[in-house]
């Protein structure tokens, strides 16, 4: 049999700059929950089996039937990287896991991250990367403002990125990485960040703006448009529509 591909999903969050009761992962995105569909395109880009971190508080709006691929489910912490911690762990000390010859980190609210992105970010860890971040070029100017409050200056944004999820690691790696930086107490806000601190080299590959982050009310109805055109996109002749795809 051959080496599990373990994708750790977040969606321990309670979603407060979205607000509503219900948390963000759980709303529908077309029918099935914004979670459901983060699975199904954790196993379209080749996982084997998906670790789901959920938040206790939340857990009755959490179900994993239907998914293509063996669902875990454990529950997370009061920060996006505990709870990623928490996941590792999981995989760590689980039989069925611990063999992952590749472990991805992927945000729940990024549901529509493309198949060809998870299948990157797995081929550049199976290729000997310790690190591995999708990244889409930023459009917007840039500005910075002073930490004194007086006026911001602007940077050149040719050489800033924009990191989506889903990351990739070898299991070892990561599970070095948040170990020690949990004992430091440093924070991270992504975790190829948190393994770049103990010296490793991060690689980006190119990501696609289908895997935006719904934080905001606003990114769910983008998502739930673009959801409906998703299958055209990088098909489709309209250039714009090309665009959106392959950036
Ligand atoms: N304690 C936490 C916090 C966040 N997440 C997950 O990390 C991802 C990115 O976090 P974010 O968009 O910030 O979600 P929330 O923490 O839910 O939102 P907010 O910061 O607005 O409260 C989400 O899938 C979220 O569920 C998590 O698993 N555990
Ligand atoms: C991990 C991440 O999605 C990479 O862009 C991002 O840092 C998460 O930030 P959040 O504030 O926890 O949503």
């Amino acid at each position: 049999m051959s080496e599990p591909v373990v994708a750790i999903i977040v969606a321990a969050g309670l979603g407060t700059r979205f607000g509503g009761q219900t948390p963000k992962q759980f709303l529908r995105l077309t029918g099935r929950a914004v979670v459901t569909v983060a699975v199904e395109a954790m196993a379209a880009g080749g996982c084997t089996h998906v670790v789901v971190v959920i938040n206790e508080k939340a857990s009755e709006h959490w179900s994993d039937s239907g998914s293509p691929i063996p669902v875990f489910t454990t529950f997370g912490g009061s920060s996006r990287q505990e709870s990623v911690r928490k996941g590792i762990e999981f995989v760590h000390d689980h039989p069925e896991l611990r063999g992952a010859r590749v472990v991805l980190i992927h945000d729940a609210v990024r549901p529509m991250v493309p198949a060809h992105v998870v299948h990157s970010v797995v081929k550049a860890v199976d290729e000997g990367a310790a690190a591995v971040a999708p990244y889409v070029p930023v459009t917007d100017t840039i500005r910075r403002v002073r930490e004194d409050g007086h006026g911001s200056e602007v940077l050149d944004r040719s050489q800033l990125r924009s990191i989506q999820t889903p990351q990739g690691f070898p299991l070892d790696v990561i599970v070095r990485a948040h170990r020690e930086m949990a004992d430091r107490d440093v924070p991270f806000t992504d975790d190829v960040s948190c393994v770049e601190a103990l010296g490793h080299e991060v690689v980006l590959v190119e990501g696609s703006r289908l895997a935006m982050k719904i934080t905001e009310p606003t990114d769910l109805t983008v998502a739930k448009a673009l959801w409906k055109v998703r299958r055209t996109i990088g098909h489709h002749s309209g250039r714009r529509v090309f665009r959106l795809g392959r950036r």
